[in-house]
């Protein structure tokens, strides 16, 4: 072991997703900083998550050959090379070490036998798919979305177990290439913690992309045939096909860590818990062992698994960790999952509301002008207000382009903007966008 005095840094960052942020941020900023990082500098989005999912599902919505989708994702996700995104660090004065890191003691963390000090330390370790309990799961061909986006092959019949973003986006995907799709999923409906609306469109959309669907069947057991597997599903009925696409859900990755050395609770389904600064939580014999030290950031925290949530814990910790105190505020936290029609959800779901009675309303984008212009008979908008605020707290939609045209909303949320000015906003015509006015016409109407 080398002396941890020899390689001390004023900031060491575990995990290279939004941590990369971190680090290059606090860099500029003068501090020493070393990043630790075992799979590839730039976490999962760019390489096995958001960026080829979204490219095939784009290369999909152009009626693209899967040959060509595949090689235009490999070109999105820079065939998995991350030397750029390692130079990139090298130049903003990070020291990048490859390795999985994990606490040693109070102000070490131990990278391969090198040991390495810090004043602060920031967890930014991501999350990783669970593989349900189905009985013969193991002994069966299965992938998780880090093979389904990595891999050249296309499979030519698919089960997808589980209907929330990941399994929704990538049974579009296969099922618009051709691959016979079945997704399996225990809820009665997809994305089922969203408003019911989205969860039936987005059926019918699968359905008309060609997947077969049974939703309120768990799947309770699979095994090898002569032909690929069988999956028995809870309702008696099996499903034979080559591969099984495990879309179940994603944990906070917080084993091995040593994080209990520091004091710090991680549960392995909630994660790590932080403050409104996104300092770690630490128990009273933490705060001793040094664990006040420690801020997490990013899917590890359990807060929001998006993207751009880690990124907004990207500044909230570079903030803090500078010394200026800025508390984050998660009301308005886009869900948007990329299918055609994009599902976009934003602040309080009315399936899981708890707080004070929501007023709803809602509008079919069939009957706005732009529908009949894109030849579109699907979706929906739907806003959720707080009658005693007189403010928009939650919103869900179905569309084309929802993710672009739901963004005022997101805002109307977060600046808690009276619904006395939003039905003052005039949109452009002819967009969906247009789609929001009756809505908020009709909960004004009702304050
Ligand atoms: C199929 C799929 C599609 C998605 N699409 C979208 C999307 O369109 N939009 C969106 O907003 N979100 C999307 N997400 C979610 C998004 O990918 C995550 O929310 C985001 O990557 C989280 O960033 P992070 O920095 O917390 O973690 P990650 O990006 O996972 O980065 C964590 C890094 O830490 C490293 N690491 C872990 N442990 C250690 C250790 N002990 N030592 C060293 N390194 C370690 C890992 O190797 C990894 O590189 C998608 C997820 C999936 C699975
Ligand atoms: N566009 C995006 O932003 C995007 C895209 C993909 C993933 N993500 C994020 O990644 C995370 C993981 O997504 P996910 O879709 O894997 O998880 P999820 O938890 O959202 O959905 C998993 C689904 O699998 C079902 N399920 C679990 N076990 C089952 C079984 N044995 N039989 C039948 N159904 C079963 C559950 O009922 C659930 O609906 C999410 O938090 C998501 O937000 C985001």
């Amino acid at each position: 072991m080398t002396d941890a005095q020899d390689k001390r840094y004023d900031v060491l960052v575990l995990g290279g997703g939004a941590g990369k942020n971190i680090a290059a941020d606090l860099a500029r900023a003068g501090r020493s900083v070393a990043l630790v990082e075992k799979r590839l500098v730039g976490g999962e989005c760019p390489y096995f998550a958001c960026m080829p999912s979204k490219s095939l599902l784009h290369s999909a919505r152009q009626g693209e050959t899967w040959e060509h989708a595949v090689a235009r994702r490999d070109e999105v996700t820079r065939h998995l090379d991350d030397a750029p995104t390692a130079a990139e660090m090298a130049e903003a004065g990070v020291t990048v070490v490859r390795g999985h890191g994990r606490v040693a003691r109070p102000g070490v963390v131990e990278v391969d036998g090198v040991e390495y000090g810090y004043t602060d330390l920031v967890i930014a370790t991501g999350s990783e798919p669970v593989v349900p309990g189905v009985e013969g799961i193991g002994d069966v061909p299965t992938w998780t979305s880090d093979e389904a986006l990595t891999r050249p092959e296309l499979p030519r019949r698919l089960i997808v177990l589980g209907g929330g973003p990941v399994g929704c986006e990538l049974s579009q995907i296969y099922a618009a290439f051709g691959t016979q799709v079945t997704l399996v999923e225990a809820a009665d409906r997809l994305l089922a913690s969203e408003a019911p609306f989205i969860g039936d469109v987005l059926g019918d959309v699968l359905r008309r992309t060609g997947a077969d669907l049974r939703l309120g069947v768990g799947a309770t057991s699979a095994e090898r045939t002569e032909t690929g597997l069988r999956l028995r599903l809870s309702d008696g009925n099996h499903i034979d096909a080559d591969r099984i696409l495990i879309a179940a859900g994603r944990r906070p990755r917080v084993a091995d860590l040593g994080l209990e050395r520091l004091g710090i609770e991680a549960d392995s389904e909630k994660g790590i818990a932080v403050d409104v600064t996104c300092k770690a939580a630490v128990t009273d014999s933490g705060v001793d062992a040094g664990g006040t030290n420690v801020w997490a950031a990013g899917d590890v925290t359990g807060v929001a698994p998006y993207t751009h949530a880690a990124n907004y814990q990207w500044r909230v910790v570079v903030s803090n960790v500078l010394g200026k105190r800025r508390e984050a505020d998660y009301r308005a936290v886009p869900r948007a999952v990329y299918t055609t029609p994009t599902a976009y959800a934003v602040g309080v779901s009315p399936v899981s509301a708890t707080g004070p009675e929501l007023m709803a309303a809602g509008y079919d984008l069939v009957n706005t002008p732009r529908a009949t212009v894109e030849n579109d008979d699907r979706g929906r908008v739907e806003l959720y207000a707080d009658r005693a605020r007189g403010v928009l707290v939650g919103a869900a939609a179905v569309g084309l382009y929802a993710e672009e045209w739901m963004s005022e909303i997101t805002l109307a949320i977060r600046a808690e903007t009276p619904l006395s000015i939003l039905t003052e906003v005039i949109h452009a015509f002819p967009t969906y966008g247009e789609a929001i006015e009756p809505a908020l016409r009709e909960l004004a109407e009702r304050l």
